[in-house]
């Protein structure tokens, strides 16, 4: 089994290209997925959160409200900084202990990582090839939008603490543009399927 380290910026649409990997017969971790999970009532790192950031982040319900702590960190970089520090490690294992139970089944040949900050969270070095996606800045913060319901100030703020395309190039073995049509990316995914899988 390979494993593909899926990354790059928010919006470039690593989300629809691993669905079409999903459909070509591959299986995806979904690193966001992980991180919602391990922020939960608990869940290791919520006392951690709860404990640095007080009540403020909380919901009635006594769960993590994301969305507010998302318009906290994304302003202020050392808060950022503390929340990676604090859920990197327990995301960075969660994905190694999937990783490790399917190689022990063995049905995949492909294992797609889907995670924005891949390299941030030190998950490089589990991936045998890093692909990145590709589309510029102003239609990423358009997607974003649109998807989250999030103002022009809020996506360009999340935009500027991620890495630029030349950073996240750096890191790439294949590039996918999606700058272009779903059935453009279909092709490049057709095409990194027959060459990897
Ligand atoms: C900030 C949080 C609370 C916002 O939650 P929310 O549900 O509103 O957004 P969601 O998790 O779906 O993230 C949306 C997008 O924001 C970007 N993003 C998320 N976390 C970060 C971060 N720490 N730094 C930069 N961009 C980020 C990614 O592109 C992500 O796809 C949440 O993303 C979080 O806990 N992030 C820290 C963990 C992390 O690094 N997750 C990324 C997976 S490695
Ligand atoms: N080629 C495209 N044409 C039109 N819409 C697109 C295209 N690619 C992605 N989108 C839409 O843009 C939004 C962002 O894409 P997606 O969720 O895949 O991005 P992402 O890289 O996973 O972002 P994040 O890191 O924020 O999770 C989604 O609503 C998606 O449906």
């Amino acid at each position: 089994m390979k494993v593909i380290g899926l990354t790059g910026g928010t919006g470039s649409g690593k989300g629809i290209v691993s669905q079409c990997l999903r459909d070509a017969g591959a299986a995806v971790i979904d690193a966001d997925e992980i991180a919602h999970e391990i922020i939960k009532k608990g869940k290791p790192a919520y006392e951690e959160l709860v404990d640095y950031f007080g009540l403020q982040i909380l919901q009635e319900d006594g769960q993590i409200f994301r969305r507010k702590l998302g318009e906290i960190v994304f302003r202020e970089k050392e808060k950022l900084e503390f929340l990676n520090r604090c859920t990197h490690k327990y995301i960075a294992r969660e994905i190694s202990r999937q990783i490790q139970e399917a190689k022990e089944l063995g049905k995949a040949k492909l294992m797609i990582i889907d995670a924005p900050l891949l390299v941030e969270a030190g998950l490089v070095e589990v991936c045998d090839a890093v692909w990145v996606v590709y589309a510029d800045e102003e239609v990423r913060a358009r997607r974003v939008i649109e998807r989250d319901g999030i103002t022009w100030e809020t996506a360009k703020a999340r935009i500027a603490t991620q890495k630029s395309w030349e950073e996240y190039e750096r890191y790439a073995q294949e590039v996918i543009d999606n700058s272009g049509t779903l059935g453009q990316v279909q092709v490049q995914v057709k095409n990194l399927m027959k060459k990897y899988a």
